[in-house]
């Protein structure tokens, strides 16, 4: 029988875009709505680097929550060639920041002051160790003549390899990831290093980009890949392997950005992340995966407590809008002026 009603603990989104300013209270709802806590990414401008700035925009994203929406920010420091290890430790101690994230210097959105050769951040790495605080990592190596679609692999082989073997207890989240072969890293790797996968990376491949027209809102980073990478990024999620779980990497920017001759990358999903989770689960006949991949796999590896309350979904079709406000502009969502096929109903204590 077909299942029509999905009841689940609530779940958490393991890594989120909210940017700062304005579009805060414009986008805060859209991930609090379904998520009880988000971990929140560090690449503003300029990036979050100290424990101060990191606990000031805690205060500004919940300054923005609408009345009566229960939500934790869980927050992050950039990983740069300077962070010093006090500062880690001091980020530690405020007992909001939960990571450091990892960006190779230009590999994304925001990513400039990002780390230029991973040797200058062992410091701050072994720090970490010891304080059992988790490294995110974005996986793409930035050489200029390393293709776009290999950048992911290149990096499991540069850089993750040697840097597992250099610090083997180090927690890290390799996140976004979008190829058999990072999945297969992850899966062989010790109970220390997991994994989060996108919506985006769950339902389509490079084929919904780029058959029958470009398609922007679809680009995003790490780029989608191949069908079979797709499959592969299916089975790793409904497997019921706890090295995977839900990190929704939504990155809103606004339309005039994405659409223009040199568009930025980012998919927004926070508008119906879980229901498209939920889409991807149903059409992998997985659905009974979900729950532990929303909402246990997460926090078991955080070290949080995992969330009390629940949410319901029905099996429902709904017109996702063509766009939603963004600053004194607009931004489109995945499946703009589509059918999502399933539909929160509420969330209960
Ligand atoms: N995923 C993206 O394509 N973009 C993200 C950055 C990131 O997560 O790499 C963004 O901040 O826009
Ligand atoms: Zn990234
Ligand atoms: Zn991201």
């Amino acid at each position: 029988m077909t299942v029509q009603t999905l009841t689940l603990t609530r779940p958490d989104d393991w890594h989120l875009h909210l940017r700062d300013g304005k579009v805060l209270s414009q986008l805060v709802a859209h991930t609090a709505n379904t998520f009880r806590r988000a971990i929140v990414m560090p690449n503003l401008k300029p990036p979050v680097t100290t424990t101060q700035a990191a606990l000031a925009y805690r205060q500004r994203i919940i300054d923005s929550l609408p009345a009566g929406l229960d939500f934790e920010p869980l927050m992050t420091l950039y990983l740069t060639d300077t962070l010093s290890s006090d500062e880690i430790r001091l980020a530690h101690a405020s007992g909001h920041v939960h990571a450091v994230k990892y960006y190779p210097a230009g590999a994304t959105t925001n990513s400039d002051s990002g780390i230029t050769a991973i040797e200058n951040a062992f410091p701050a790495l072994e720090t970490m160790v010891e304080l059992g605080m988790p490294l995110l990592v974005h996986g793409e190596v930035t050489d200029s003549h390393v293709d776009i679609f290999d950048r992911e692999k290149a990096f499991i082989e540069q850089t993750l390899l040697p840097l597992c073997a250099r610090f083997p207890t180090l927690k890290m989240v390799f996140e976004h990831i979008t190829t058999a072969d990072a999945a297969e890293f992850v899966t062989g790797a010790s109970d220390n290093v997991a994994a989060t996968i996108t919506p985006q990376h769950l339902l389509y491949n490079r084929n919904h980009l780029l058959v029958g027209g470009v398609r922007p809102h679809l680009y995003c980073l790490p780029v989608l890949k191949r069908n079979t990478h797709q499959s592969a990024l299916i089975a790793a999620a409904t497997s019921g392997n706890k090295k995977f779980f839900l990190g929704t990497d939504s990155a809103p920017h606004a339309r005039p950005g994405k659409e223009t001759a040199c568009g930025c990358a980012g998919c927004f999903s926070a508008h119906a992340a879980l229901e498209l989770y939920a889409e991807a689960f149903d059409q992998a006949g997985a659905l009974d995966k979900l729950e532990a991949f929303a909402s246990f796999y997460g926090p078991d590896f955080y070290g949080l407590q995992r969330n009390t309350d629940t949410i319901t979904l029905h099996r429902e079709s709904w017109n996702v809008p063509a766009h939603y406000p963004f600053d004194d502009s607009t931004l489109v969502p995945l499946r703009a002026g589509e059918q999502i096929h399933w539909r929160i109903k509420g969330v209960t204590a």
